[in-house]
């Protein structure tokens, strides 16, 4: 038995219900529609996998309605119904992206085999798009957790301007979400069927960042073997997000800013331009004010991409959401580490509560899948944080305390977090055992 849903646009009622009972017969769930507009309306609230239309359409051309469909949902596929003699249509269809066409009345043993050849394609496609969403995590603005006002009132902003094709500008402090934000800004814009491009411009050199964003021809430059696809290319259509982009070279800046102005670009070693329709949101840890002015970033492209700014607050900025954000890791770290965990000790969140967070929600998610792997009961308790979640800073002025005393407060308190276990306290502070035993002399330390 097939499975699948297939959409049927045509007006002629009777052929399309004729269609419809054939479709149904082989298990197929089918939609009808009379025109474009009926149909756009269906494929928006439902997942169709196999559209047939009519070249003839009361308000389209299906040759059109082709091209338009495939770019706003590539993993569907099509198959056009052409007029009796016009292999024309079906050909420019086909050149649209069409799965194949059908000659209306001529070919209905051709239908059959036809329809169940594109359901199996479109299934893999579709297939392939959710193993895809789950593997990079893809988030959406219901996954973004936070009750605090600063994280809301972020999530509010992104929201309006994610219906909108306008550049985002994400500021906030590393691990505070900004790729996240980014994501979810995609995946709520009528770009969300086509690609979102991350590029971190900070991983690559000048000339390889240079070629791997504008692509090049064969021959550019030595090792140009073939021609390349740039990440503006791919991202076509799309969201392209470019994480730190303070940390972009300056002259890239410069060809990234012709690019927003023109949508067009060219590779590396082409002379003829590339047009592109994307989305850009870009991001950065630092401060664009400080960056321009010493020099390291333009201040024509900053003001071209902060035409909506938006700051993320950072976890220290939003203590209170700091339980429900451990919780919600530990519902998905415990099962991910096969563990059974159902909750915190009152000793754990308090320290979580204490913590500076300077690496913010992803040092949070690292130390609650610490925790998780080093627990083997149902609580994470205390003892499964890091080191410095123990040691509070030593109290008293600092410059009441020679740095002898500091270094003795500090073996002291190791040697207590390891329970007066030498060999481990030597471990974490990264010396030698002899060196320990001699320090602990030294300085008198009851174990
Ligand atoms: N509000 C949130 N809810 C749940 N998980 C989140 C949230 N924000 C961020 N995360 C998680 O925190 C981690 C860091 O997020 P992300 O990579 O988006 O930060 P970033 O600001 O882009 O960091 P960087 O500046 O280092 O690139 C990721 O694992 C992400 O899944």
């Amino acid at each position: 038995m097939s499975t699948g849903q297939i959409l049927i646009i045509d007006d002629e009622d009777q052929l399309r219900k004729l269609l419809a009972r054939l479709l149904g017969r082989e298990g197929y769930a089918v939609l009808e529609a009379k025109d474009a507009k009926a149909a756009w309306k269906l494929l928006e609230k439902e997942e169709v996998q196999v559209v047939l239309s009519d070249v003839k359409l009361p308000d389209a051309n299906g040759v059109e309605l082709t091209q338009a469909i495939k770019a706003r949902y590539p993993e569907i596929e099509i198959i056009v119904l052409t007029a009796y003699g016009n292999i024309a249509d079906g050909v420019q269809a086909i050149k649209n992206g069409a799965f194949d066409y059908i000659t209306k009345g001529d070919d209905n043993s051709r239908m059959l085999p036809l329809t169940s050849k594109a359901m199996d394609k479109a299934l893999l496609q579709f297939r392939i798009r959710s193993l895809e969403n789950r593997i990079s995590g893809k988030y959406d603005f219901d996954n973004i957790i936070g009750q605090s006002p600063e994280i809301r009132n972020a999530i509010a902003l992104a929201r309006k301007v994610a219906a909108t094709d306008v550049t985002v500008l994400l500021l906030g402090e590393t691990g505070s979400g900004k790729e996240v934000f980014a994501q979810a800004i995609h995946r709520a814009s009528a770009r969300k069927m086509q690609p979102f491009v991350a590029v971190n411009c900070s991983a690559f050199g000048k000339e390889l960042l240079e070629s791997e964003l504008f692509g090049h021809k064969a021959g550019a430059f030595t090792g140009a073997l073939k021609d390349k696809k740039g990440f503006l290319e791919e991202a076509h259509n799309g969201t392209l997000f470019l994480d730190e982009i303070g940390e972009m070279p300056i002259e890239l800046q410069a060809k990234l800013l012709r690019v927003l102005e023109t949508q067009e670009f060219y590779k590396v070693g082409d002379a003829k331009p590339l047009q592109v329709n994307i989305r850009i949101i870009a991001a950065t840890n630092r401060t664009p004010e400080r960056e321009i002015e010493s020099g390291h970033f333009r201040a024509d492209l900053y003001y071209r991409l902060s035409a909506f700014q938006i700051q993320l607050p950072s976890l220290n900025e939003r203590r209170k959401d700091i339980p429900l954000l451990a919780e919600y890791f530990l519902r998905q770290l415990a099962p991910k580490n096969n563990k059974r965990i159902n909750g915190m000790s009152p000793a754990f969140a308090k320290a979580l509560q204490a913590h500076n967070w300077r690496g913010n929600i992803r040092e949070l998610r690292n130390v609650i899948e610490r925790a998780v792997i080093l627990t083997n009961t149902a609580e994470l308790d205390a003892d499964a944080l890091p080191i410095e979640f123990h040691m509070a800073a030593p109290a008293g002025e600092p410059s009441s305390l020679s740095l002898a005393e500091v270094e003795k407060q500090h073996i002291a308190r190791v040697l207590q977090y390891a329970k007066g276990n030498k060999t481990k306290a030597a471990e974490m502070l990264q010396i030698g055992l002899t060196t320990l035993y001699n320090k602990i002399k030294e300085y008198n330390i009851t174990v």
